[in-house]
């Protein structure tokens, strides 16, 4: 329902007299009487509105289209980029939609001399649109802009599940250990924004270490950290945010694992050393969520090829396996003692009996797009929160996650622990080391036998995120 009056404007649009009207809907346009066209650009779609260099004081409208449907898993981008050119934009378009000062892709041109632009093009990410999203849909608004690669941003491509973290290490590190102003722009899921920043926070960063704003364009299965922090919503891919948003300082904690664990790679084939340590113990760095239990389980087990093809669907397939067992036995029971601190130097407080079935810790509202683990949460808040519940078996469980798409209704179960603490710590108490993976932002982390974990928040920022 329409809460706000409609703003008017007569003019030209694209050099042909035109009428022009802005409401929650979005831009109505009409040209001629009677038979005249008609057409309305959806809010939703709206990008930006910037000024039109070849018309002085005229604007232009930036917004997506929605590409014919393709085919799943066919890595075509569902929107390219349009634009339309009028003198006379609707007062209140114009200023709704204006850009933010501190926006390097918009800003004057000159400032390429002193800030270095970064795009990464995560290619394994969600089910494999980035680069086609690049192509016909972000490097058309940055022409648009009057930005070109080599010019004014480099590109970077990956090739493995390395190449962030290299790309990171080798260009952008360097930079801001001298002091130089980034602007990223990654299109990825929550993946690309780990590997940055365990990469910035491992290595050695100078006095003048000055933080890249990094602007994500949400292109992962579950995009948690986009969902949660507004940088969704609307029918841009992130752009509007890039474009409007300002940087915020992005909360992490840290996970500090006893000696032995090491990070599973390449469908849980290979392991590696974490990229982290602190006093001989491996680290790990993440903004999004630490678990153990069905969580992190679904998360390891569904990292597959051919699990990546379901897009989003791929944690509840995972989810159904994990919880109904094909050989009907019950859902695992974690086992291991968990506990939290609820104030910095408080006393540590034991969480359940020795068997759990979820154990999560969070800074952000949702996981996926409507799946709301921790309603508390506010955008960027930094408050580590854990929602908790014991060996249930598969349909409680079920039951139970199945209200967090109800708006997060599960923290109201009385089966469920849900509360702001400060410190989590697990001792693991596994002999088999499936049941002692512990996923941080998608990563997975196996722990030794006997091992554990504590996780806490952090005052350390790697970088800024560009949010609404
Ligand atoms: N060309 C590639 N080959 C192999 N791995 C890649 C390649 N490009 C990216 N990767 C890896 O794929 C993973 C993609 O993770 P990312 O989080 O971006 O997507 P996702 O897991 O689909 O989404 P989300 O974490 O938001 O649910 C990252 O670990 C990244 O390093």
């Amino acid at each position: 329902m329409s809460t706000q009056k409609p703003s008017l404007a007569k003019g030209t649009v694209e050099g042909k007299p035109a009428t022009l009207h802005f409401d929650d809907h979005g831009l109505h346009c009409s040209r001629g009487q009677g038979n005249g066209t008609e057409w309305t650009i959806q809010k939703q779609n709206i990008i930006s509105v910037t000024q039109a260099d070849l018309l002085k004081d005229g604007h232009s409208l930036l917004y997506t289209v929605e590409n014919a449907r393709p085919k799943d898993g066919d890595g075509a981008s569902p929107l390219s980029f349009e634009s339309m050119r009028a003198p006379h934009l609707p007062p209140r378009l114009a200023k709704e939609f204006k850009p933010s000062e501190q926006c390097y892709w918009v800003g004057p041109r000159e400032l390429a001399s002193f800030v270095k632009g970064h795009v990464i093009i995560s290619t394994g990410s969600g089910t494999g649109l980035a680069s086609d999203i690049f192509s016909q849909l972000v490097e058309p608004v940055l022409h648009n802009l009057g930005l070109f690669a080599g010019e004014h941003f480099s590109t970077h491509t990956t090739s493995s599940d390395t190449s962030v973290a290299q790309y990171t290490r080798d260009f952008i590190l360097p930079d801001a250990n001298d002091g130089v102003q980034q602007s990223v722009l990654l299109l990825s899921g929550d993946g690309g924004i780990v590997d940055i920043v365990n990469t910035l926070l491992s290595e050695k960063r100078t006095n003048w270490f000055t933080k890249p704003k990094i602007s994500l364009l949400p292109l992962g299965t579950g995009n948690a950290l986009a969902n949660s922090s507004g940088i969704t919503g609307d029918n841009t891919m992130g752009l509007r945010t890039m474009l409007q948003g300002t940087p915020k300082q992005l909360p992490l904690f840290r996970a500090i694992f006893s000696p032995g664990a090491r990070l599973l790679v390449n469908e849980g084939r290979e392991e590696r050393p974490l990229q982290g340590e602190i006093d001989d113990r491996p680290v790990a760095h993440g903004a999004v969520v630490c678990s153990w239990g069905h969580h992190a389980t679904l998360v390891a087990d569904s990292d597959t090829t051919e699990y990546r093809k379901f897009g989003a669907e791929r944690f509840k397939m995972a989810a159904m396996e994990a919880l109904f067992p094909s050989d009907r036995s019950p859902p695992h029971a974690y086992k291991g003692q968990v506990s939290v601190r609820r104030s910095g130097e408080g006393a540590w407080e034991v969480i359940g009996t020795n068997e759990h079935g979820y154990v999560l810790a969070t800074f952000v509202n949702q996981l996926e797009a409507g799946f709301t683990i921790s309603p508390a949460s506010k955008p960027l808040d930094g408050k580590l929160r854990l929602v908790h519940f014991g060996n249930l078996n598969g349909q409680e469980a079920m039951d139970v996650m199945s209200k967090a798409y109800q708006g997060g209704k599960h923290v109201e179960d009385e089966r469920v622990g849900y509360k702001e603490i400060e410190a989590l710590k697990i001792v693991f108490e596994e002999e088999e080391a499936r049941w002692r993976r512990v996923c941080v932002d998608g990563k997975i982390v196996r722990v030794e036998k006997g091992g554990c974990v504590e996780v806490r928040p952090i005052e350390d920022g790697a970088f800024d995120l560009v949010a609404r």
